[in-house]
């Protein structure tokens, strides 16, 4: 029997915020555990919460950019639930009337474009975070309860784990070059739960579907689906049925482990928030916001082609986080040579990054000093050997290039009132190489900017030593 896969992603987002969802505690990350709380957050009898204007605003942003109908009308709902991450033991997020409905997100596969249906996104409010000790204790950090989230909800239209892959990466982006937050799945800012079922090919209704929690990365998102394909294959092909659970990726075996058999929506006795009024979406705010909204990366990749004059592989690859793309940017905007800036980004930079496992912020690299370092190639001032002693130098210390290499006298020598008198120093010593270069014999030459480099320690810059030795040659 041959089955065919269905996918849908359940994303939340952290916002990029200055207080929290419906309190005026700071939204902050890493502070000391349980400083960060407010008895709003908690639902201390008697208070209030109010609703985060802005964080609707980031919500409106993400919405539109990715196609979604915003809801003119919305209001929050209470969600029950029991866990001590949450003491006031429900969340307030959106059930009946979310934020936005109907978008798109468009990926690509193996050279294929296809559209992903995003069913709705709605704004909640984050839990706090429970940990494990192994004391044999467990600990609540309550300073991430209260955080405002967006949770974007997709249509069941994810084929396999690649395109789930391609999914998440193009949401990322999208959602990051909006601004609206961080999206890094390592500090929690972006999370994923994913839903998965198979079914017999031809069959019209779906399977049974499981939920994958606590996936840390994309590529675990990746390995966990292919795992929970293969498992609920096996047990439709051995005459079993799956069962609707919620499932962990355990990284070390590679394989997912039963968590909970999952509750149903009633379970969560939904019912309208009583203590916030329902909140109205103008059509003028919208139109405002979407005037705001910063350039996406599709927009950028086409400019930096017109603008910058470089290749459509290099816009590409530069405009895959926001991060890089405003970098590049900003170092072509100081002076830089835009095919140098791009080679230099794509090539030693990344893989500074990816050894060190940093990103561009973490290291001591700017606009400025890659710009400095880069004009310093153009002009003739280091050669591409000295330029990567340099690169490694205003990386790893954040040195200004050009006084650095004067420090070290990494300078290269392109004076012709120095150049000249030693070319013609070795001129005078190499009568026999002047004539076999006049009878055409390549290799002459060669030999005589080999001495000139070794009489010049290496300093001498090639590109004019071979331009004075030519004319020099010519005169005798
Ligand atoms: N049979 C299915 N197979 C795979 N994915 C599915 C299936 N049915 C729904 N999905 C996807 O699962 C996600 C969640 O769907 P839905 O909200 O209906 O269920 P839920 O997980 O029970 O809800 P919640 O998590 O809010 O309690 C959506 O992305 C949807 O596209
Ligand atoms: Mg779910
Ligand atoms: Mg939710």
């Amino acid at each position: 029997m041959n089955f065919e896969t269905t996918i849908g992603l359940e994303v939340h987002v952290e916002l990029k915020t200055k207080t929290k969802m419906f309190s005026p505690s700071a939204n902050l990350f890493g502070v000391e555990q349980n400083t960060n709380t407010n008895v709003i957050d908690f639902g201390f009898p008697g208070v209030l919460p109010t609703v985060n204007k802005n964080a609707y605003r980031l919500g409106v942003m993400v919405a539109l950019a990715l196609h979604a109908e915003v809801a003119p009308y919305t209001h929050f709902d209470r969600k029950n639930y029991f866990y001590p991450d949450n003491p006031k033991a429900y969340q307030i997020t959106q059930f009946e009337f979310p934020l936005a409905k109907n978008g798109y997100l468009e990926i690509e596969v193996d050279g294929k474009k296809k559209k992903i249906g995003i069913e709705e996104l709605h704004v909640e409010e984050d839990a706090g975070k429970n940990t494990h000790g192994s004391d044999g204790y467990s600990y609540v950090d309550l300073n991430r309860q209260g955080t405002p989230l967006i949770e974007i909800v997709s249509k069941p239209d994810i084929k396999s784990p690649e395109e789930a892959y391609a999914y998440l990466e193009k949401l990322k982006q999208t959602i990051q070059f909006t601004g609206a937050s961080d999206v890094k799945m390592e500090e929690g800012s972006m999370r994923v739960d994913t839903n998965i079922s198979i079914r017999p090919i031809g069959q019209k209704q779906y399977g049974v579907k499981s939920e994958l929690k606590n996936l840390n990365s994309f590529n675990h998102v990746r390995l966990g689906l292919a795992y929970e394909e293969k498992r609920q294959e096996k047990i439709l092909l051995s005459g079993g049925t799956v069962r609707p659970e919620t499932r962990r990726y355990d990284e070390p075996t590679g394989q997912t482990y039963l968590m909970r058999v999952k509750e149903g929506k009633d379970d969560y006795r939904y019912f309208p928030e009583p203590d916030l009024p329902a909140f109205f979406i103008e059509d003028e705010w919208v139109q405002e916001i979407a005037a705001a909204i910063p350039e996406m990366p599709e927009k950028r990749r086409a400019r930096y082609v017109s603008e910058f004059e470089i290749p459509e592989y290099d816009a590409g690859i530069l405009t895959q986080t926001k991060e890089m793309a405003d970098f590049f940017e900003a170092t072509v905007n100081l002076g830089a040579d835009a095919k140098l800036a791009s080679n230099w980004l794509m090539g030693e930079v990344n893989g500074y990054l990816n050894e060190h496992k940093l990103d561009l912020e973490e290291t001591k690299l700017t606009p400025e000093n890659l710009a400095g370092m880069i004009k310093l190639i153009v002009d003739g001032t280091i050669s591409s050997k000295i330029a990567k002693k340099v690169f490694q130098e205003i990386i790893t210390n954040g040195s200004e290039p050009k006084a650095w290499v004067t420090e070290k006298g990494m300078v290269q020598e392109s004076n012709p009132d120095v150049l000249l008198p030693m070319i013609n120093e070795i001129l005078d010593n190499n009568a026999q190489s002047i004539e076999d270069y006049k009878n055409g014999k390549d290799r002459a030459l060669g030999f005589l900017v080999g001495q000139i480099m070794k009489q010049s320690r290496g300093k001498a810059n090639p590109k004019m030593v071979n331009k004075f030795l030519l004319e020099e040659l010519a005169k005798r």
